[in-house]
């Protein structure tokens, strides 16, 4: 099929993405009824936004919601602020969560929401009416047991603050556990902030042996430097990795010796304004090292490629310029269906978002959890439970691969599909086999 995916823009992203799941469809047993059900979104939800901005002026912004399935449960999802956010980008974002939490065994469906807005040219009060209105518009389609939310790109703990007060006001009692990755001062999980990093630093320690690398002698790049991948570019960076690139949206900064990721962490942090959430400054006017663009990263000699912002860096237009040979997905679909293929007939490993970036719905599910007990986690229970699901789940994922023969993300979607497809099978005809 031909590749119309550029770095900036897709046909659609849906379609590109569905590929994959037909793919994998070729190696399980499931019966046909059950990828043909997976392939679109249960429900779509758009709506309008009216913002009164701090000029007096009114704005209104579109904002989303979609659930894709909730066979396996409610469904569970982020909410991203992009001036880029469509509905197909955040159907996209659905079907990944729906195989993720399959992936890692959450007692989850997939859902997903996003606002169409550039939130760095908002004011914190501009933003925090944007979010509380996004609620008041998508308040009867969540819930605690209908679909649960959590950060994405540009938005963190103080948004989810918001959404879940936004919503407790509207039901008339504290509802906590209908968003995650909340402060912790209104019922969020110790190790939220860090744990997609986490999970994916579990999934680089598991795999790289058996792949006969060390840390000592492995070059990485990362892309995008955010939430989750300034935490892992530390985490690598302190494990002893030589992390030697590293970049945000406006450009990358690249050092052979490997760079001080502490301290550029640092710089980016200081470049932010008081009260502001966004950081105005990017690490490419660091100083540290060489400047490069985000494009230059992505075709680095490294050994190991991190692709850790958005989605389609990796298409068919820049396929092939990339010289790493092991990838790890920390974004959501960094790479587009045809470039993946290329990639593994190349006999490069491809580690899949599904997996790798599957910590932070990990430790959103404890949070539900603790919210719905009332009794919460010390950061070793946190950090030793993620732990023990990464591993355990990448190993299943390894081990199809080497037993079936097939790459580690047909490997993912396979995993998923037996628990997705054990669950749509037990359900009877009820809700997919009506004719
Ligand atoms: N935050 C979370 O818990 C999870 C995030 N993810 C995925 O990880 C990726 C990054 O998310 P976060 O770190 O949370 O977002 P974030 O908002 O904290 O950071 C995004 C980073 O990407 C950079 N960026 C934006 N556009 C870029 C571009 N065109 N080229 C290079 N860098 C660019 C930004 O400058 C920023 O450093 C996304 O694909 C997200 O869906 C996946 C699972 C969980
Ligand atoms: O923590 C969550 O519930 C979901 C995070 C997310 O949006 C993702 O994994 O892509």
């Amino acid at each position: 099929m031909a590749d119309t995916t550029t770095a900036s823009a897709t046909a659609s992203l849906l379609a590109d993405a569905s590929q994959h799941l037909t793919e994998a469809f070729k190696h399980t047993q499931l019966s046909p009824d059950a990828i043909t059900s997976l392939q679109q979104p249960k429900a779509n939800l758009a709506v309008s936004i009216p913002v009164r901005m701090d000029d007096g002026s009114l704005q209104v912004f579109s904002g989303y919601r979609v659930h894709y399935d909730n066979t396996r449960g409610p469904y569970k999802g982020g909410v991203r602020f992009h001036p880029q956010v469509s509905l197909d980008e955040v159907q996209s974002l659905a079907m990944w969560m729906t195989f993720k939490c399959a992936v890692m065994d959450l007692p989850f469906g997939g859902g997903k929401g996003g606002i169409t807005v550039d939130p760095k040219a908002l004011s914190k009060l501009e933003l925090e009416r944007l979010s509380r209105g996004y609620i008041d518009a998508i308040a009867s389609f969540i819930g605690i047991d209908l679909d649960i939310m959590a950060p994405d790109v540009y938005t963190n703990a103080m948004v989810m603050g918001w959404m879940m007060d936004q919503y407790s006001q509207i039901k008339q009692r504290q509802v906590l556990g209908v968003v995650t990755g909340k402060p912790l001062s209104l019922g969020g999980s110790v190790g939220r902030d860090t744990a997609t990093a986490t999970g994916a630093f579990h999934v680089i320690q598991t795999v790289l042996p058996k792949l006969g690398r060390d840390p000592q002698s492995t070059t990485v790049a990362v892309q995008g430097f955010g939430n989750a991948g300034s935490e892992l570019a530390a985490l690598l960076c302190r494990a002893g990795y030589k992390v030697v690139a590293v970049s945000d949206s406006k450009g990358g900064i690249y050092a052979a010796q490997g760079l001080d990721i502490l301290s550029v962490r640092e710089y980016k942090r200081s470049t932010r304004k008081m009260q502001a959430i966004y950081c105005d400054g990017s690490i490419c006017n660091m100083g540290q090292a060489r400047k490069i663009t985000n494009e230059e990263l992505l075709q680095l000699d490294v050994d190991v490629l991190i692709p850790a912002a958005l989605e389609n860096q990796i298409t068919a237009q820049n396929v092939q310029h990339i010289r790493a040979k092991i990838l790890f997905e920390v974004a959501n679909g960094p790479i587009s269906f045809t470039a993946s293929q290329t990639l593994v007939a190349r006999g490069v490993k491809i580690f899949p978002d599904i997996l790798v970036n599957a910590g932070g719905v990990t430790v959103s599910y404890f949070e539900w959890v603790q919210n719905r007990t009332g009794w919460y986690w010390t950061i070793d229970e946190v950090n030793e439970r993620l732990r023990n699901r990464m591993e355990k789940e990448t190993e299943h994922i390894w081990e199809i691969a080497q037993t079936q023969g097939i790459s580690h993300r047909t490997a993912a979607y396979v995993h998923a599909l037996r628990r997705l497809g054990t669950a749509i099978d037990a359900k009877g005809n009820q809700d997919y086999y009506r004719s």
